[in-house]
Order: structure tokens, then C-alpha cells, then sequence
């Protein structure tokens, strides 16, 4: 026992808990529980824990039998008044750690809602020394931007570290302390969040002298009187002078006020309810496999139904079975635009049993929506991939809708595929997972193949509705043209001006924003790159600046050439921004909308042009990727595909998956309607089998071909990758490492027959080699099987002879990676 416990007499029975720390360790920690705070302890609960020299937040794992011989801590404090999540999630959180080589703390951060932790924060402040010395010494633009904010009074770290953006050192920062120029003082940060109280009124007159009373106080008690207490906000519905009114007869005593929580609600109105429609002979063959199965233990299904095929109404009839066998729904969907729709669909079957959670909401509203699944108010959580970490106890159903997505792939500190984990948590809570998608990743469909999931088809349209019809437009053909006339093509915009004829609805897709994308020196024919990253720079007419689509830099666009000096930058190559613009000259009365990562930054600005879509209030939509998603709109009937390749000559070997998934998602969207649908598809390479086997909309001729080139060059699904990232401002010091990482990998691989299977690529420069002045180099690990392959991989990165990276250098682990570049 320590000499700072202060119940040294009850020591042999203390209670004591293993607890996760919110840091980046993957150890578990024992603690002893003042007898104070005994009763209250609970596995899944969050503390207040001493570590080291700094308080932070844990979690309390399960109880402990002995405690380790060092001396022993004490928990200081309990953050909730409940468990965040239940002990049965437990397994699962493990396994994420695990799998994906993430402390289990930091795991358990990653899964809760944001802005609820506590921790030491560090303050900052300027020594007098160091007033008078740094405004010399400061040299970046984030130094000098930290010297400024600092003279003006102590600042958290974490509003420096904001100060700057990528420019923030934390070995600036150390150097200065030693010299005695700053100061770090640890202070305790609160969680930023507090649950919502509103102001509630209750009657207290008794009927009998409500004669006495001004006609506006008795019918304000009226209301009281039929609806019970009510919120003053509420009341002002009824009674626009509701909160004055209220004051005033609080102070007479006939109502009193009180604060209660309440949940923050980003629902909404309520959605009126929907009528089932009878569901197609495909959709109750269906849901007669699938449908039973819920309750009797562990399936996957993939649910491969054509464009239109009507899977929502097959998700939510599912739901209605796990429901009625007391389970609960998790729906996935990939991105929050989708989110809206599936939310319109479930609220309209289920009401106020759906909650939503996506990172569309304010950190309160996602906080209470998960109490509200916590609590067990509500049964169904919709939401993008976070979702996955719903607390709720006895999951019957997860939905993964669109499951070939690349959204699910969660990148930055834990990195996890969704998808997978729906999987994952089925099989841990003995639950059923439908993966639903038109064009299934080739993973699925490969574990489909071989058994591990049970493929379930829908090969129709509702309605027998046609599938649209799709005309190839070879773009060869047009090389001589120049301008716009290069890729407006006669069969496209006849087409359009066809559609806008009929008034039905056009949807022009190209998978690049910006308004040029290849700027070139006239003088000189250098390319106009980043300053910042090994990127060219694309031109943004409406900002009238040069940016960069990975760090976000941005110029002005009278900017020089940077070898020449010359001010004539030709702006070559096409974006959404000038592909809208050459729409509206040559359409001029049509209502002409974009959508893409520029139009939509605003919160609510997509859920906006999806509604004006709905509504008709837009004739030709122009949209990167973001239009290829499930979107149901009945009055497109025409897809022009602009240039279908794009995405084909991508450095990655999943180029073709994506080119074929994109196009026919894409091409899915014609003539949803009553009225057929049709696509102009302009392609290089109208030969190209991704390109055909959208344009036959045959997803199986795609899987065939697909396959083998994976099966021969070892690609997964035949193989699993661990991909090692190293990045640094130090160019040598980034080399270094990956090239240490590299020669240690080789003597692990040498040293263990075990590991004669692993394929280890590189260390080589990544394809994207600086990003927002950062390098990168990367390390590759195949391997048949998945055992070996994270034993080698945390035997290189956590094992006794791995290599410490210099202060400066990260390296990060990548599990399943999606993006290699
Ligand atoms: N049984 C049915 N009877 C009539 N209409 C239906 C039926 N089932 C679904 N629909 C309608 O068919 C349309 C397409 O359905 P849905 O959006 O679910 O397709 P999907 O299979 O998800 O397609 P995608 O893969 O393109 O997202 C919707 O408007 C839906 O309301
Ligand atoms: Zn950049």
C-alpha cells in the first residue's frame, strides 16, 4: 500500500479494479476504490485515476484479485452517474485492440461519444525571461502566432496546438521550457459537456378560484391542466407569452418552475407514418431466409440487389422481426446524406424508437442520443460507421447498407473498417448481420463464395421497372475538340435538353471538384504544386484561388509561376465548378446545382440541395462522388458519366474495384421512377472490363475477372496487409526509420520459420510523398494468414528489438488498409 492512502487499516480488503487509461499504453492498471465510492464501482464505468505525475480519465475493465506489488493507487472520483456502455461490450473492445494494435483505452476514447473525457490540461505561460527573449526567437508562423497569444496571458495547450495547424512542434515547445523561457502547469479540464435542463411549469392553483383570474393565466392552466407539466418552450406554442406570463404567476403562486434534463433532440418533427407497401415475390424470399434466422445465433447475410431493388424496405422488415423478438436494430450507412433518407424510412415504420448517431449532430446531441440507447428508450440507432459502438445490450440485427463503401474505413488514430466490425459484433452477441450493396466489395463476395456468408439475391427492379439503359461514348473521338465541346457531347446534351423537355431530372457526374485541375506555366510549362505537398494545385473560380486538395493550403490566383516568374498560368483540365458552369451557358434557363466537397462545408447545406432535388426545384444536378451514393429520386432519368476514368489509373490495386462501383452506383440512379432511365457513359477506354461490366450492369462478370487478377498477383482477399506508415517534418530521420523498420522486419522473418509466409514491400516512398509538409514512407506486410501476420507485426512495431522512432518521427499502423497511397 502507498504512504498516501488514507485507509491504511482496510487494506487487505480493499477493493481493487483494472482499469484502461485514456494514453497511448496498452497495459491495464490496477487501482484500489475508497471506501467511499465501493458501492458505486462498475465495470464500464469512468474514473478519475492518478497516473504518474497526471490525473486522468479510465475505464473501469473488471475487478481484481490481487494487487501488484508496487505501490497501489486509488481511483479519485466516478465521472457518471451510470456505466457509458454495457459490460457485455466489453469482449468486443478487446477484440478492437487486438486486431487493430490500439491500446484499449484509447480504443474505449475512440468509441464514446466526444467531448466527455476528463483530463490534466496543460496550461501555458511566458517566464519573464521568456517575454523578453521570444518574440526574438519565435521563427515559424505558428511560434510567432503562440509568442502573441502567450503575452496576452497563460493558454491551454490544446488552443496553442490549434494555433498553427500542422505547424504545431511539441519539441518547440520542450526546448523553450528547458530554457526557461515557458511554463506548463497541470490544471484538471472538465468534459465539455453538461446535460440540458429546461424550464418546466407546473399548475398549483386549485380549480376552484380560477374565476378570479385573468383570462390569458386561466387559459394558460388550461393547457397545463390537459397536457400535465410542460416545458415554458413548449407552452410557447400555445401561448406566445408564455414565459412572461409564467414569471408573473410563479410569483403569485399558481405555478411553480422547476429545471429538469432533457434530451437534446436533432429529430425534429415527427414524419408521418408510412404504408407498407407488399413486398415484391424477390423481397419476401428474401426476408423468409433472412427473417428467420434472427434470434437463433450467428449469420451474415450479403444481400446483393441490383440498383433499385428495393433493399431498404428488406432492412426495415427485418428490423420489424428482430423487434418483435425483443432484440435491437444497429443500421449502418455510409455517409450522413444517406443518413437522411434511411432516417426518413425508419422514423416513418418505427417512430420515436430510432436514434440517430453521425458526427452531423453537436457533441450534446450525439451524447444524449446515446444515453437515450443506453437507457434502453429506444431500440433502432441509425448512424454512420461510429455507430458501430452503440452501448445497446441484446442486438438481434446490424444492418450494413451500401457495405462496399469506403466511408466505413475510419482513418486517423484508430483505424477500423465498420464493416467488418458489424461482423465482428454479430458474432460476439450471437446476432444476424445483413451486408447489403448493388456492387458488394470484393471481400464480401469472395467470403460469400467460399461460405463464411450466405449470399441472399435481389436481381429486379421493383415494379419491373427497367434497368436504365446505358449508351458507351468513347471519348477517343473527340480529341481533336477543343474546350467544352470535348466532353459536352452531342448524345449527352441532346439528351439533356430531351429531359429538360419532359421536365424530368439530369444528374452530370464527375469525379473531380475544383474548376481546373491541371494549371500550368505558360512560359515555362512547370505545374503549379503545393507548397506544402508533392500535389498539383487546382483552381477554384468562385474563391478565385489556387488549392490544395490534401493539406487545404490555398493562394491567391494571380500567384507567379514559381520557376519563371511568369503571371500566365493556363488553367487546363475539368472540375465540377467549370463542368456546372459550360452546363448553365449552354442550358441557360435550367436550374443547375452542384454538389460536392466545396458546396456542401456548410452544416445542413447538402441536406439542403438533396431537399431542393426532392422537390424539383433542381433540373441538372453536377456532383462528384457524393451522387453516386443510394440516393432515390423518381424523376431522374438521365446520368451523364462525364469521364468514367478517372479513377482507373490510380496508383492502388483496388482502382478497378472502385471505377466499376462508382460507375454502376451511379448509373443506379436513372429511372428509379416510373419513367425508364438512361446513361451516357464517355470513357478512354470503352474496353476496359470495369467499364463494361458497369455498363451491362453485371456485377458478377466484374467479380470473375476481378478475382483472378487478385488471386494471381496475391492481392487480398487472398492475402491480408498490414500497412506501416512513417511520417516527420525530417526527411533524413523519416528515411531512417522505415529503412530500421525494414531491416528488422527482414531479421524477424529470418529468425522465425513462422514468418517464411510474410511478403514484406518496401520500405518505400509513399505515392503521395509529402503532405502538409510532412514525409511519408511506408512499409507493406502480406500474408496468407491473419495469426502470423499481427505476430509479426506487433513483434516489429512493440517487441523487444523494435526501433524507437526519433521525437518527431510517427509511425502509425494501418490494419486492412484502404487507402495505400
Ligand atoms: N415492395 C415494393 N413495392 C413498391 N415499391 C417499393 C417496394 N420496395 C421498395 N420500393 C420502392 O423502390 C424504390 C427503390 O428502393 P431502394 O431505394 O430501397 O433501392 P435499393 O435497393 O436500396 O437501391 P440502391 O442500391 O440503388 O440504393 C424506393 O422508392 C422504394 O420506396
Ligand atoms: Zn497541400
Amino acid at each position: 500500500m502507498t504512504a498516501r492512502d488514507p485507509f491504511p487499516s482496510e487494506a487487505r480488503d480493499d477493493l481493487l479494479v483494472e482499469v484502461a487509461v485514456a494514453l497511448p499504453l496498452f497495459g491495464r492498471y490496477t487501482y484500489a476504490v475508497p471506501a467511499a465510492l465501493r458501492e458505486m464501482v462498475a465495470v464500464g464505468r469512468r474514473v478519475l485515476v492518478p497516473f504518474g505525475r497526471r490525473r486522468v480519465t479510465g475505464y473501469v475493465l473488471g475487478f481484481a484479485a490481487d494487487a501488484p506489488a508496487a505501490a497501489l493507487k486509488q481511483i479519485e472520483g466516478l465521472l457518471d452517474p451510470d456505466p457509458l456502455f454495457p459490460a457485455a461490450m466489453l469482449p468486443f473492445f478487446q477484440w478492437i485492440s487486438d486486431y487493430y494494435m490500439h491500446p484499449l483505452g484509447e480504443v474505449l476514447q475512440a468509441a464514446l461519444p466526444t467531448g466527455i473525457n476528463v483530463a490534466d490540461q496543460q496550461l501555458v505561460s511566458l517566464t519573464d525571461e521568456g517575454r523578453e527573449v521570444l518574440p526574438e526567437q519565435a521563427r515559424t508562423p505558428w511560434e510567432r502566432a503562440v509568442v502573441e497569444r502567450l503575452s496576452r496571458g497563460a493558454c491551454r495547450l490544446p488552443v496553442l496546438q490549434r494555433l498553427g495547424g500542422d505547424d504545431f512542434s511539441r519539441t518547440a515547445l520542450q526546448q523553450w521550457e528547458q530554457k526557461g523561457w515557458v511554463t506548463r502547469q497541470n490544471t484538471l479540464g472538465g468534459g465539455r459537456i453538461r446535460p440540458k435542463t429546461e424550464r418546466f411549469v407546473r399548475p398549483l392553483t386549485e380549480p376552484a378560484s380560477q374565476e378570479r383570474l385573468s383570462a390569458p393565466r386561466r387559459a394558460l392552466l388550461a393547457v397545463l391542466a390537459q397536457r400535465g407539466a410542460m416545458a415554458v418552450s413548449a407552452l410557447k406554442a400555445h401561448i406566445p407569452t408564455a414565459a412572461d406570463l409564467v414569471r408573473r404567476m410563479a410569483a403569485d403562486g399558481q405555478v411553480a418552475i422547476e429545471w429538469r434534463a432533457v434530451y437534446r433532440d436533432p429529430l425534429g418533427a415527427p414524419i408521418t407514418p408510412d404504408n407498407p407497401p407488399a413486398p415484391t415475390p424477390e423481397q419476401q424470399r428474401a426476408l423468409e431466409g433472412m427473417g428467420a434466422a434472427i434470434g437463433k445465433g450467428y449469420r451474415t447475410f450479403l444481400l446483393v440487389g441490383v440498383t433499385g431493388s428495393g433493399k431498404t424496405e428488406v432492412y426495415l422488415r427485418l428490423a420489424a422481426e428482430a423487434l418483435a423478438r425483443h432484440t435491437t436494430v444497429l443500421v449502418l450507412v455510409p455517409e450522413i446524406a444517406l443518413i437522411t433518407q434511411t432516417e426518413r424510412a425508419f422514423r416513418a415504420r418505427f417512430g420515436r424508437q430510432v436514434a440517430l448517431l453521425h458526427s452531423g449532430l453537436s457533441d450534446g446531441e450525439r451524447l444524449d442520443q446515446w444515453q437515450r440507447i443506453r437507457n434502453g428508450e429506444v431500440a433502432i440507432a441509425i448512424g454512420a460507421r461510429s455507430a458501430i459502438f452503440a452501448p445497446f445490450e441484446q442486438i438481434g440485427l446490424i444492418i450494413v447498407d451500401e457495405e462496399h463503401d469506403d466511408a466505413y474505413k475510419q482513418e486517423g488514430a484508430l483505424r477500423y473498417n465498420a464493416r467488418d466490425l458489424a461482423v465482428v459484433r454479430a458474432r460476439q452477441a450471437e446476432a444476424v448481420a445483413v451486408l447489403g450493396s448493388a456492387t458488394p466489395s470484393l471481400q464480401s463476395a469472395y467470403n460469400a463464395q467460399i461460405g463464411k456468408f450466405e449470399r441472399i439475391n435481389l436481381f429486379e427492379r421493383v415494379d419491373q421497372r427497367r434497368m436504365p439503359e446505358i449508351f458507351v461514348q468513347d471519348l477517343t473521338d473527340l480529341r481533336e475538340e477543343r474546350g467544352s465541346r470535348r466532353f459536352l457531347t452531342a448524345a449527352l446534351t441532346e439528351g439533356v435538353r430531351h429531359c429538360l423537355e419532359q421536365k424530368e431530372q439530369v444528374l452530370l457526374f464527375l469525379n473531380r471538384r475544383g474548376f481546373a485541375n491541371a494549371l500550368i506555366c505558360a512560359a515555362c510549362g512547370q505545374a503549379v504544386q503545393c507548397d506544402r505537398c508533392d500535389i498539383s494545385l487546382t483552381y477554384h473560380q468562385q474563391s478565385n484561388a489556387y488549392k490544395c486538395h490534401y493539406c487545404g493550403f490555398s493562394q491567391a490566383a494571380v500567384a507567379r509561376c514559381s520557376r519563371c516568374g511568369s503571371n500566365r498560368i493556363n488553367r487546363l483540365g475539368i472540375g465540377t465548378e467549370k463542368l456546372a458552369a459550360w452546363i448553365q451557358e449552354l442550358f441557360p434557363t435550367a436550374r443547375v446545382a452542384r454538389m460536392d466537397r466545396d458546396t456542401t462545408r456548410r452544416k445542413g447545406a447538402l441536406v439542403k440541395i438533396l431537399k431542393a432535388l426532392r422537390e424539383r426545384r433542381i433540373d441538372i444536378l453536377v456532383g462528384t462522388q457524393m451522387v453516386a451514393k443510394g440516393h432515390d429520386y423518381p424523376y431522374i432519368t438521365l446520368v451523364g458519366i462525364i469521364c468514367a476514368d478517372l479513377s482507373l489509373s490510380l496508383p492502388d490495386f483496388r482502382a478497378g474495384e472502385r471505377t466499376f462501383q462508382l460507375l454502376a452506383q451511379v448509373a443506379g440512379r436513372a429511372g428509379r421512377g416510373q419513367r425508364p432511365g438512361r446513361v451516357v457513359l464517355q470513357t478512354y477506354n470503352p474496353l476496359h472490363f470495369s467499364i463494361t461490366a458497369a455498363r451491362d450492369q453485371d456485377y458478377d462478370a466484374f467479380y470473375r475477372q476481378e478475382i483472378q487478377f487478385r488471386q494471381a498477383l496475391g492481392y487480398p482477399p487472398f492475402t491480408r496487409m498490414v500497412q506501416v506508415r512513417i511520417t516527420g517534418r525530417d526527411q533524413k530521420g523519416v528515411i531512417a526509420h522505415a529503412r530500421r523498420l525494414g531491416e528488422t522486419g527482414s531479421a524477424l522473418q529470418q529468425a522465425d520459420p513462422a514468418y517464411g509466409e510474410l511478403v514484406l514491400l518496401g520500405p518505400i516512398e509513399a505515392a503521395l510523398a509529402r503532405i502538409a509538409d510532412h514525409h511519408r514512407w511506408q512499409l507493406l506486410i502480406k500474408g496468407p494468414r491473419v495469426a502470423a501476420l499481427h505476430r509479426f507485426v506487433h513483434q516489429l512495431l512493440f517487441g523487444p528489438d523494435a526501433p524507437t522512432p526519433k521525437s518527431g518521427i510517427r509511425v502509425a499502423v494501418d490494419v486492412d488498409p484502404v487507402f495505400l497511397m
